[in-house]
């Protein structure tokens, strides 16, 4: 097991996935003028999922958005042995890294057919068999408007739209945020088999989920990677859980360290 406090350890931070799909090192990233992310090491392994961890503010959305180049970044970003990191966002996407952003970012005024067929990428296969199989509801509601959704199926349309196209590897940044218990078993059903298809970078509060979706774990602490290893020796590890993620290990869905608004909205 690899275990460290956050400053005193750069061999913790070494990832060591053979032949992974995404290869980060030493990454850092620029918001607002200010570096929120230094030095992350990072593997996506080819069929996984990876979960990226840390508590609240770490910079664990700012790292999903240097590896896209959202925001300003340094490093190396590289896919299939790659570097993307001085590419535009669009031209990283293109590559075959599909987003799935924090809070949805659905097109509120559009159809959900609409927001699928702006979400389909030139040059990719679009597939649709796949997508209506997981989300047969988006194929019921295609002309209903994104936004007189509920927040969980505003969420499937945000996860349809980046399997819509054949990717690489999927950034999907805290899809059960918000959401009720029963929704937060159905993304869950839904990432696992979005997995066989492309592996996942997960950004995950909610450590049930992480405990059933993820391979590997990578640990953040004020911007920096600091802990890599099995998902599962993470969790066993309650004393570790507990000083890198300030969370105990046996959180369940239910008390998962998250914002308190549940949701399941209009419909
Ligand atoms: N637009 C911004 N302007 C200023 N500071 C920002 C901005 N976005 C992020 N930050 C700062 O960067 C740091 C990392 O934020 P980030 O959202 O990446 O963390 P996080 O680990 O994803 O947090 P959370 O778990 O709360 O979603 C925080 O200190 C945050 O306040």
């Amino acid at each position: 097991m690899t275990s460290t406090s956050p400053r005193e350890d750069t061999r913790a931070g070494t990832p060591s996935t053979a032949h992974p799909v995404l290869r980060v090192r030493d990454l850092s990233a620029h918001v607002a003028g200010q570096q929120v992310v230094e030095h992350v090491d990072l593997d996506v392994a080819p069929v996984d999922v990876t979960a990226l961890l840390g508590r609240n503010g770490v910079g664990k959305t700012s790292t999903i958005k240097a590896v896209l180049g959202l925001v300003g970044r340094s490093g190396t970003v590289e896919l299939d042995g790659t570097d993307l990191v001085t590419l535009p966002t669009h031209l990283v996407v293109r590559r075959g890294v599909g987003y799935v952003p924090e809070d949805r970012e659905v097109f509120a005024g559009l159809t959900v057919t609409d927001n699928l067929r702006l979400a389909e990428r030139r040059g990719s296969e679009h597939r649709y068999d796949l997508v209506y199989d997981l989300f047969p509801e988006l194929e019921q509601r295609g002309a209903q408007a994104a936004g007189t959704l509920s927040g969980g199926q505003q969420q499937m349309v945000s996860l349809a739209r980046a399997l819509l196209n054949e990717n690489r590897v999927l950034l999907v940044d805290e899809p059960t945020k918000g959401l009720a218990p029963r929704l937060v078993q159905e993304v869950s059903r839904v990432l696992a088999r979005a997995a066989q298809v492309a592996p996942i970078l997960l950004v995950e509060q909610n450590l049930q989920v992480v405990r059933d979706l993820a391979e590997h774990a990578v640990v953040l602490t004020d911007g920096r990677s600091v802990h890599h290893g099995p998902a599962a020796d993470l969790l066993a590890d309650e004393e570790l859980t507990q000083r890198l993620l300030g969370v105990h290990a046996d959180t369940g869905p239910d008390s998962a360290p998250r914002r308190a608004d549940d949701e399941e909205g209009p419909a």
